[in-house]
């Protein structure tokens, strides 16, 4: 098991990805219809929008549109009416602002982890490989694990794995991570470790986040506002504010009264969309 605490990496460590990127994009969903057959609507007219470097926890129930959103904010799939737009510009699959971690690690097996980390970088072929190497490295001190640079997927625990795909999308310095339950399948220590690794690497290089999640106390622990999503087609049910204080520690935040009024109001709010259905 990796249940580890990680220091944070100095700044000479991470130097290597600290390049040209500037913070958070700003995303805006507009109008958005979607329907996967043409008869069944997963969304009429959605919006919804991000200020850069905000953290949006998305919540609902099995078959709200989820997944369906974030496939439609990285531009995977066309919305039939509506406009997504990263900083005003139509999104696509290839913007460089974009990166995707999904619940499962999706590691190459025949790669070592550091090679997992340089792929995208090799496939834009835009840098030597020293540098490709040392962009490589800087990602996987982020997530505190330098030391298994040489090592192979299989060698790693299920957490190592999904650091490294975190890693593997950092370092190609994304302005807008969307991650679908990304810590969901790991134990709960795992977890709760991971959870504060995010949200330290998200205050140090203040990407904007859309994290979709099942666990009420997850999202309230890691989002600036949280969106709940109702049976779809209807969209968004509402939305709450986290008004919990920063830097964010789960043993201290947990204990709050505030993080109990939160917790409990969602999950009232989730209650009476599954009593309607
Ligand atoms: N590829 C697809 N083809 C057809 N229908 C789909 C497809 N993917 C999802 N759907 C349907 O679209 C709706 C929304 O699915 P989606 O996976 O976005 O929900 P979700 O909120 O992420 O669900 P869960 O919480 O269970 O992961 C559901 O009714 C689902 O059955």
């Amino acid at each position: 098991m990796d249940c580890e605490i990680l220091t944070s990496p100095s700044d000479s460590r991470i130097g290597a990805l600290s390049g040209d990127r500037s913070g958070g994009a700003a995303f805006q969903v507009d109008g958005v219809d979607f329907s996967y057959d043409g008869t069944h609507p997963v969304f009429r007219s959605l919006a919804l929008t991000a200020r850069p470097g905000e953290f949006v926890a998305l919540l609902g129930p099995s078959g709200c549109g989820k997944t369906t959103l974030l496939n439609l904010l990285s531009g995977f799939l066309p919305p039939s009416s509506g406009r997504i737009t990263i900083d005003g510009e139509t999104v696509t699959p290839e913007m460089p602002a974009l990166g995707y971690v999904f619940q499962s690690p999706q590691l190459f097996p025949w790669l070592d982890v550091l090679d997992n980390v340089r792929f995208g970088l090799r496939m834009t072929g835009r840098l030597r490989d020293a540098e490709q190497r040392d962009k490589a490295m800087a990602a996987l001190a982020l997530v505190g694990l330098e030391a298994a640079a040489g090592k192979f997927p299989h060698q790693l625990s299920g957490g190592m794995q999904q650091r490294v795909a975190l890693a593997r999308v950092l370092v190609l310095e994304p302005r807008l991570l969307l991650m679908d339950e990304p810590f969901a399948a790991l134990d709960a220590i795992t977890r709760a470790t991971l959870n504060e690794e995010l949200l330290r690497l998200c205050g140090r290089l203040g990407q904007t986040v859309l994290f979709i999640t099942h666990d009420v106390e997850e999202a309230v622990f890691l989002a600036d506002r949280v969106v709940l999503l109702d049976i779809a087609p209807a969209g968004i049910h509402s939305e709450l504010a986290i008004d919990l204080p920063r830097p964010r520690r789960l043993r201290e935040t947990r204990r709050l009264e505030r993080f109990t009024t939160l917790t409990d109001t969602l999950l009232e709010r989730i209650s009476a969309i599954v009593a309607a259905a």
